[in-house]
């Protein structure tokens, strides 16, 4: 794995915590993205090389709505950046680690991602993100 790509942070109301990280980080958001098979609308931060992904849902069964509703707000995942994520996701899945994307899917940012279950890496749910190649549908079917 290379750097973190990125620190995904769950919210209630995106306009408002955009608000409060430009407030914070003294720049504004760069773009805001929604991810439909997600269930996700996105905004992303750059502070120096690293990125920040607010999340808010939209919709009751995205993935952010239902860790909201049990853990409340916070950081909900940490996301690496992989060359291959082909090869990394078997890497990954030999080691034993429950993947929980066995084929990579479209992210945001113009990634490929896949997640891994949180109850088997300390609780913290990772996210594998490649830059799609300009022909990265064959990936995605
Ligand atoms: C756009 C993209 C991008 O960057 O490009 C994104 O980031 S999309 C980001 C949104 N997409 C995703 O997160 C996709 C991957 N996530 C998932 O598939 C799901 O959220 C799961 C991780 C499987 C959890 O689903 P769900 O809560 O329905 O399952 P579950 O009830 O079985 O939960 C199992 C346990 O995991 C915990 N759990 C849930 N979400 C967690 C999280 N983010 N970090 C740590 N633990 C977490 C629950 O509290 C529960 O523990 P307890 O039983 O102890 O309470
Ligand atoms: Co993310």
């Amino acid at each position: 794995m290379n750097k973190i790509e990125h620190l995904g942070i769950a919210v209630h109301d995106l306009e408002a915590s955009n608000a409060l990280f430009e407030k914070l980080m003294g720049v504004p958001h760069y773009k805001i993205e929604e991810v439909a098979s997600e269930g996700v609308r996105t905004s992303f931060f750059k502070a120096g090389p690293n990125k920040i992904e607010l999340l808010q849902a939209t919709d009751d069964n995205s993935p952010i709505a239902k860790f909201l509703e049990k853990r409340g707000e916070g950081i909900h995942h940490i996301a690496f950046a992989v060359d291959d994520i082909a090869a990394e996701i078997e890497r990954l899945v030999q080691e034993g680690f429950t993947v929980l994307d066995t084929t990579p899917k479209k992210g945001a940012d113009n990634k490929l991602v896949a997640f891994l279950y949180p109850k088997g890496t300390n609780g913290v749910l990772i996210e594998l993100c490649q830059e799609a190649p300009a022909q990265g549908e064959e990936l995605l079917q």
